[in-house]
């Protein structure tokens, strides 16, 4: 999978991969941050309602059953009636209580029917709180105490509110309770998609990198085992990238210097003249038989030839003439010889021709007609004016 996504990558410019991989870790990255910041700031909105919805829901009818309570004890014991609150300002914070509860409820999972519940509970109950308070202003001066009717009515609106106010407490914990769910399975989520987005980036840069870096490494390699000596050394050229047409120029240019070294070595010993091996070349190949006789026991035949007044020719007939002769002699002497036979110029006239595996009669032989060539060709000599 690396390596097959590394090879398409190489099919793009270096500068294409770069751009692309920017393109591919921003791209993701950026989407997560916004997704991630849309979710968090819902779930502070989401807990913010549902703590403000507990604080307006249950406060004013906490608050009621409270000043119910309290209006039942004061009443009962009868011993607080200085404090028995008044009715009027009682009901207006109930009231606006109720107003705040369904301002802040407009969720679906806070139901109506309860608000309602509680409402009705709170309209039930009023005349009996305003009955109870009269009752209590009156008796401030009388010392008579409530009807027994007026305490039981009383006592059955605080069950009321009481029971309407743990519904509503229920709910708004189921409520809570969700949201806190809600949080905990998006933050799971969104810690998931964050590794899984880290990982895939973290493992498109490795690849990337190494897509760059081994066709590197090999060109690193190619240049060390030259550096060493070693000829043929290549690079494979995979892909259309930077790097492959660097590729392409190291294999050209190492072919191209391969073959000037080698046209310069061959250029080294050759005589330029008759095309026979110099004295360089010649020594270096008697050398080199002469080691392998010693080493195989083979035999080995060398003939030294030096051509009769040679200087005459040059003096007689000039110098284009010597070389002539000199290019004839070579090439005739080639032609005497075997393809592994070595033939090379010692010097001036003088040539030498080394016969690997060649015993001495068989030399003798070729010596002989080398001779016999070279009379012919004197005899055909021209005459000088
Ligand atoms: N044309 C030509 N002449 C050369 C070349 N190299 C050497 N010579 C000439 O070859 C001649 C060699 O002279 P010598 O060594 O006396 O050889 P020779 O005249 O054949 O004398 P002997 O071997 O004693 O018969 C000299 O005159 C050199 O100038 C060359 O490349 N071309």
């Amino acid at each position: 999978m690396g390596r097959s996504l590394e090879v398409l990558l190489r099919r793009l410019s270096v500068r294409q991969r770069m751009m692309a991989i920017v393109a591919l870790l921003l791209l993701p990255l950026a989407v997560l941050s916004g997704v991630s910041m849309v979710v968090l700031n819902e779930q502070e909105m989401a807990f913010r309602d549902s703590v403000e919805e507990s604080v307006h829901g249950l406060l004013p009818l906490a608050t009621l059953e409270h000043y119910l309570q309290q209006a039942l004890v004061d009443e009962l014991l009868a011993e607080s009636r200085d404090s028995v609150p008044d009715f009027a300002g009682l009901t207006q914070n109930v009231d606006n209580s109720f107003s705040s509860i369904q301002l802040g409820t407009n969720s679906k999972d806070v139901p109506k029917q309860i608000i309602d519940d509680a409402q009705k509970a709170w309209v039930q109950a009023r005349p009996s709180i305003r009955r109870l308070v009269e009752q209590v202003r009156a008796q401030r001066f009388s010392g008579a105490v409530a009807s027994a009717d007026t305490r039981t009515e009383l006592e059955r609106a605080i069950k009321d509110i009481s029971s309407a106010r743990a519904s509503l407490s229920g709910v708004l914990k189921t409520r809570y309770e969700n949201a806190a769910a809600q949080r905990s399975r998006q933050l799971h989520w969104l810690t998931w998609s964050w590794l899984i987005t880290l990982t895939v980036a973290a493992v498109l840069i490795v690849i990337f990198l190494r897509s760059l870096l081994r066709p590197l490494h090999a060109l690193t390699q190619a240049a060390r085992h030259i550096e060493e000596g070693q000829s043929g050394v290549r690079v494979d050229v995979d892909g259309r990238d930077e790097l492959a047409v660097l590729a392409d120029c190291f294999n050209r240019m190492t072919a191209n210097w391969e073959a000037t070294q080698s046209h310069l070595q061959t250029e080294v010993i050759k005589d330029p003249l008759t095309g026979v091996l110099n004295r360089r070349g010649i020594l270096s190949q008697l050398g080199t038989e002469l080691d392998s006789h010693r080493l195989r026991q083979r035999p080995l035949s060398v003939l030294a030839m030096d051509l009769d007044r040679f200087k005459f020719i040059n003096d007689h007939y000039g110098h284009s003439t010597g070389d002539r002769a000199l290019t004839w002699v070579a090439t005739t002497m080639r032609g005497l010889l075997r393809e592994h036979d070595h033939l090379g110029r010692h010097g001036g006239d003088e040539f030498i021709a080394v016969l690997p595996n060649t015993s001495h009669a068989v030399a003798l032989e070729i010596a002989a007609s080398a001779s016999s060539c070279a009379k012919e060709l004197r005899a055909k000599r021209p005459t000088r004016r």
